[in-house]
């Protein structure tokens, strides 16, 4: 069939049948498993079918695989609040831009497999019944884009959800197809699985609140904003590093020796921000922190290559950059018609330890105030 279509749909034809492949050899390679997998759409919604004819409540955790303890953090919570749980493994190509990682993204589903089996969850009262992930979906790009799916954007075709106004800041500035591709996979995925609630991890701060406004602009019901939930970051204990799968691509001296070196930044700011500081002079702290450390690893004649994307703050519900001089007293608008106590401002930065782009925010004043969980 693809041989027939024309020169006109090239592109497409070649990401269908990327598509293809790719769903081939997930239903041929696919691990042994007590959790049920689900790689076509019409035998999820059969099952989801079930769970409404049994008012069984879905919770639901969107993850692109390489499970970490940052992905169980988030099962966990599931578990805790809802009958049944179903975890998505779904590397989306609508997000990577060209130059990116797409095609060396780490992919390791027998590992996810093991780490989604050893997950139980007592249920409270019922001392002999615990719960466990319910069921994995592991769509195809061929399901997942019917109309085809490219990374070069000029020759996409078919239907993409944007949300407008609030995907070119932050993350947005350097990534800016990212959120274009999140909203349009993220869209489909509620769709297919119909979520009571689901949940997303406060490592992508800015996903995770333009998605609860998606679900608000676009009137869901499965899951309505407020069934979305943001859990917040899991790190590493000693070292604090955000927890991430692309921490996979650093070399054991990179992670230790400079990886930190973000959230070590990002709690100069904090630190700053807090004695009175205005948010110019926070960045500046911020900024000051990773140069010491990029002028420690040039004296240690170290090969990592430390270098800052950026350190920010941004309002949380326009996300655009707070002014310099404002301070967290009068970020509190204590002279205004509304004051607001604690009012939480999004300090976030990326940094690139080689080859490897890193991200971690911290919120400053009250998280709860986002729905931030605790
Ligand atoms: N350290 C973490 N703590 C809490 N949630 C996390 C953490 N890392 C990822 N998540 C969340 O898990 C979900 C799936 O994320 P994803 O599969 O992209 O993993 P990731 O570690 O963020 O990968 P990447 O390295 O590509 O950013 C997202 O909601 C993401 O915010
Ligand atoms: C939400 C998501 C699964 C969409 O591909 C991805 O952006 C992620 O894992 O954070
Ligand atoms: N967790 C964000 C997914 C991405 O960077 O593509």
């Amino acid at each position: 069939m693809l041989a027939t279509l024309n020169s006109r749909h090239r592109t497409v034809a070649n990401t269908l049948a990327f598509g293809r492949e790719m769903s081939t050899n997930l239903t041929t390679a696919l691990p042994p498993s007590s959790i049920p997998i689900f790689t076509a759409v019409n035998s999820y919604r059969e099952w989801r079918r079930k769970a409404y004819g049994e008012k069984k409540s879905v919770g639901f955790v969107a993850t692109m695989g390489a499970l970490h303890d940052g992905h169980v953090s988030l099962v966990r919570r599931s578990l805790v609040e809802n009958d049944l749980t179903v975890v998505s493994i779904f590397v989306n190509p609508a997000q990577f831009a060209p130059h990116e990682d797409l095609t060396t993204y780490p992919r390791t589903l027998a590992h996810d497999l093991e780490v989604l089996e050893s997950l139980k969850h007592a249920v409270e009262d019922s001392p002999n019944v615990s719960r466990s992930p319910s069921a994995l979906f592991l769509p195809s790009v061929y399901d997942m884009y019917p109309s085809g799916i490219t990374q070069d954007k000029a020759a996409q075709q078919g239907t993409f959800v944007e949300v407008k106004g609030y995907s070119h800041q932050m993350e947005g500035s350097r990534r800016p197809d990212f959120f274009r591709g999140v909203a349009t996979v993220v869209t489909k995925l509620f769709n297919v699985i119909e979520p009571s609630r689901t949940y997303f991890g406060q490592k992508d701060i800015q996903q995770a609140l333009l998605l609860r406004r998606m679900t608000r602009d676009l009137l869901l019901s499965h899951p309505t904003p407020e069934s979305l939930f943001i859990v917040p970051t899991a790190r590493d204990s000693k070292s604090n590093i955000a927890l991430s799968s692309r921490n996979a691509y650093l070399t054991p001296a990179e992670y230790n020796h400079a990886a930190p070196t973000l959230y070590a930044a990002l709690q100069a700011a904090k630190s700053s921000w807090g004695s009175g500081s205005t948010k110019s002079q926070a960045v500046t702290a911020a900024h000051g922190l990773v140069e010491r450390k990029v002028q420690e690893l040039l004296s240690a004649q170290s090969e990592i290559a430390l270098k800052l994307d950026y350190i920010e703050m941004n309002d949380p519900d326009s996300f655009e950059i707070i002014s310099d001089n404002v301070t967290a007293a009068s970020w509190d608008m204590p002279g205004g018609a509304k004051p607001r106590r604690n009012r939480p401002v999004i300090l976030s930065g990326a940094m690139w330890v080689g080859k490897t782009r890193l991200i971690d925010n911290i919120i400053l004043g009250d998280a709860s105030q986002l729905g931030i969980l605790s």
